[in-house]
């Protein structure tokens, strides 16, 4: 089939490579000419697991193709995906001009009947606000053509994308329109084989599910946290308390992780999305609010605690950080805690000297040149000279870390994990003071 993506973000890009990997014939186009020209030319602006294998394999097979023209994607697919952005307002409410934007592209350029498939998260009522987009623009070149708007909501993780798109969990589909919603459980078939997954539902319901999601997922983290506060308080170890509750199928393993608070480009700005949509309607929503204040002030609590170590006194120290993205398997770092610690940390007066495995060169985008900020290549580069050592991102690699390399390289021997990932007992072990979220310090007795 005949597929079109506007938007070659982190979801459009995987939605195109996926579509074209089963056998689609897939363009992708974007309003960024550097994208395109990067993609054209064989490099790929984001890192997500796999997808530059799959990229170079489907563009190879001349099943994936990336432009700037709008007009060509119109005319290429009878599917026009909008996976564009859908950053915050001011006010918190997700701003739709990139995806009116693409409905206005389409109603000008298209010639016969387009099904427009919303990947992009959107809040309840956008579908009826592209229509009307669609039909305005159309009524303004007197033209009088068929096309449908489905809500279809994206579920991938990033890090974990390509995976997500080709064996998802589930495949939210809103239509009331019974051929389309059979054109797209056809498109969707290769993804869809060892049981049914694909759930068709009005598409308000639709958009409302992604927003569900997020905020259910982003409540469970918050939860731990405010937890994780209360155990430190009470004198507990959260860890034992997750492992207690998660025993239970109700409350279950997954998402209970506590930390230093919850980042990226979906949770802070979907939660803030939906409180948003229910302030406008008269609905005071209590908990998602609470779910955000939770966040926010969860992402400051690595700030307090290595405050309280030094007694107040940050200036001229030198912090060594682990982990600038958000989560592990992926450069970004939108609303990562990492970017809150460090301004913190500047504001204090400190200087900064981080590793991630692929974030740094996003982290040089995003804060440039700057003397208290030093980018290493590698882990223990990091640590070196430093004054304590700050764990932010769950990456796998800093999991089991060389406990007597950091203590030599540390200036005074501690580390603050945001993440619980590191055995603080070996850490303690060989002098290392460790302190943790939602349990007590562990320092050495010698
Ligand atoms: N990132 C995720 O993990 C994820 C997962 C599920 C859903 N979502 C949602 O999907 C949407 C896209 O997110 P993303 O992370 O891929 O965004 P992104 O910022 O990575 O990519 C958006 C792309 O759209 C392009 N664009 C903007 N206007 C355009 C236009 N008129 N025509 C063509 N391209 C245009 C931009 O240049 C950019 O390349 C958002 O609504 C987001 O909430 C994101
Ligand atoms: O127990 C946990 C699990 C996650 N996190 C943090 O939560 C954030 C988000 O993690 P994750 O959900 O894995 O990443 P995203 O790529 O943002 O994916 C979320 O947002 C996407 C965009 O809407 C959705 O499609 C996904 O289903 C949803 O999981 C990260 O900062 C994690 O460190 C925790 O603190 N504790």
């Amino acid at each position: 089939m005949d597929v079109t993506i506007f938007g070659s973000g982190y979801v459009g890009l995987v939605t195109g490579v996926c579509l074209a990997e089963v056998g689609n014939n897939v363009l992708c186009v974007d309003v960024d000419p550097g994208k395109i020209e990067l993609l054209n030319s064989g490099g790929v602006p984001i890192y997500e697991p796999g997808l530059e294998e799959m990229i170079h394999r489907n563009r190879e097979a001349g099943r994936l193709s990336f432009t700037t023209d709008a007009e060509a994607g119109v005319k290429h697919g009878l599917f026009q995906f909008i996976a564009v952005g859908t950053p915050p307002d001011e006010d918190g409410s997700a701003d739709l001009r990139y995806v009116l934007a693409v409905a206005r592209s389409i109603a000008e350029h298209m010639d016969s009947y387009r099904i427009l498939v919303d990947k992009s998260t959107v809040p309840v009522g956008t579908a009826d606000k592209v229509a009307n987009q669609v039909r305005e623009s159309l009524s303004e070149r007197g033209a009088d053509l068929e096309f449908d708007v489905v809500s279809n909501p994206e579920f991938l993780k990033e890090g974990a994308a390509i995976e997500d798109f080709m064996r998802p969990d589930r495949i939210v589909v809103g239509t009331d329109n019974p051929r389309t919603a059979e054109l797209l459980r056809a498109l969707y078939a290769p993804f869809n084989r060892s049981h049914d997954r694909l759930m068709l539902m009005d598409v308000r319901s639709a958009e409302l599910t992604k927003y569900a999601a997020n905020a259910m997922l982003a409540t469970k983290i918050s939860f731990m946290n405010e937890l994780s506060n209360i155990a430190e308080a009470v004198g507990a170890d959260i860890e034992k308390v997750r492992v207690g509750i998660g025993s239970d199928p109700r409350i279950g393993y997954q998402f209970i992780y506590p930390g230093c608070g919850y980042g990226g480009s979906c949770f802070p700005k979907d939660v803030r999305a939906l409180e948003q949509t229910a302030r406008s309607l008269g609905y005071e929503p209590q908990l998602l609010h609470a779910v955000e204040a939770v966040n926010f002030r969860q992402k400051a609590v690595l700030f307090d605690k290595i405050q309280t170590w030094f007694d107040g006194d940050l200036s001229g120290r030198a912090f060594a950080l682990w982990g600038l993205s958000f989560k592990p398997n992926t450069d970004d770092m939108r609303e990562a805690s990492s970017r809150v610690l460090m301004e913190q940390l500047w504001d204090a007066g400190a200087s900064v000297q981080a590793f991630d495995p692929v974030a740094t060169e996003e982290a040089r985008r995003i804060y440039g040149e700057r003397p208290d900020l030093t980018l290493t290549t590698d882990a223990m580069s990091a640590a070196e000279g430093a004054d304590a050592l700050v764990i932010l991102t769950e990456w796998s690699e800093f999991r089991s870390p060389n406990f007597d390399a950091i203590r030599s390289a540390l200036k005074s021997p501690v580390i603050f994990d945001g993440r619980n990932i590191v055995d603080g007992e070996l850490a303690r072990a060989v002098g290392l003071s460790y302190v943790s979220i939602g349990r007590a310090p562990l320092i050495p007795s010698h």
